[in-house]
C-alpha cells in the first residue's frame, strides 16, 4: 500500500553552473561544483540495486551565466540515470541545455527545470503545508524534533553548498518559520546530509511503502 508522506529536499548551489555547456571532464571546476550536485542526488535517490521514489530532489544554481535555474528530480519517474556522478551530470547537462520558464517543463523522465529562485520554491512547499526544516550543524538535534507521528507529514530539508546558503537566506527560513535541525556535531558535506537524513528517516519509519491498509 502506498503511503503519502514525501521526503524532499532542496539544495542551494551557490556556482552551479546554468547554462548546458557542461564540461563531464571539470565538474568541479567551470562548472562549478557540480560534482557536489551530483552526489546529492545520488545520496537522495539511490540505493543497492532499487530507488527512494519517496523523494523529491531540488537544486537552485546560481553559477554562470544565467542564474537562477531550479532542477526537480522525482524518484517515482526517474528511468535511466544511474548512480554515478558522470551519469547524472549528462542527465544534468540535458535539462540545462533546454529553455527555463516560470514553470515547471520535463526534461527526461522525471527530471524538470525551470526559472525558479531557491526561496520561491520553499515558499510553494510552505503553502502546500509541508513542515520545513533547515539543516544546520548547530540546530535542535533531529532525534528531538522528528518522530513516528509528525513523520507521517511531507517534510522538506534545505541545506547548502560548500559554501551555505548566506546570511540573507538564513534569515528568510528564520522568518518563514523553518526550523533548524542538526544531524551531527560536525560539519557535513551536503550529500552525507542527506544520506544521514534519510537513514534517520528509514529508522523511525517514515516511509512511503507502508504495509498497513490505509
Ligand atoms: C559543507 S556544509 C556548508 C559549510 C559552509 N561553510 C557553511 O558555513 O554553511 C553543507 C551544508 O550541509 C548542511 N550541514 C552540514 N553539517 C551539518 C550538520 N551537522 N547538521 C545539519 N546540517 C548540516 C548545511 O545545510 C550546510 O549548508
Amino acid at each position: 500500500m502506498h503511503g503519502e508522506n514525501l521526503r524532499e529536499f532542496i539544495l542551494k548551489a551557490n556556482k552551479a553552473i546554468t547554462s548546458g555547456d557542461v564540461n563531464l571532464k571539470d565538474l568541479p571546476g567551470s562548472c562549478g561544483r557540480l560534482d557536489l550536485v551530483c552526489r546529492c542526488v545520488s545520496s537522495a535517490f539511490f540505493l543497492s540495486h532499487d530507488l527512494r521514489r519517496d523523494t523529491v530532489f531540488y537544486s537552485v544554481h546560481y553559477g554562470n551565466p544565467n542564474p537562477p535555474v531550479a532542477l526537480k528530480f522525482v524518484g517515482s519517474e526517474l528511468k535511466r540515470v544511474s548512480p554515478d556522478e558522470r551519469s547524472i551530470a549528462i542527465f544534468i547537462k540535458k535539462a540545462l541545455e533546454k529553455e527555463h520558464l516560470s514553470v515547471w517543463k520535463e526534461s527526461t523522465s522525471g527530471i524538470y527545470h525551470a526559472k525558479k529562485e531557491f526561496r520561491d520554491i520553499i515558499l510553494e512547499r510552505k503553502k502546500e503545508g509541508k513542515q520545513i526544516f533547515y539543516l544546520h550543524k548547530n540546530g535542535v538535534p533531529i532525534e528531538d524534533l522528528i518522530n513516528p507521528s509528525n513523520c507521517k507529514k511531507d517534510i522538506v530539508f534545505v541545506l547548502g553548498d560548500h559554501i551555505g546558503i548566506g546570511e540573507e537566506d538564513e534569515k528568510f527560513l528564520d522568518e518563514i518559520g523553518a526550523e533548524r535541525v542538526s544531524i551531527s556535531p560536525l560539519e557535513l558535506h551536503a550529500n552525507q546530509c542527506i544520506v544521514i537524513v534519510h537513514n534517520i528517516l528509514d529508522k523511525i519509519k517514515c516511509t512511503y511503502f507502508s504495509n498497513s491498509v490505509s
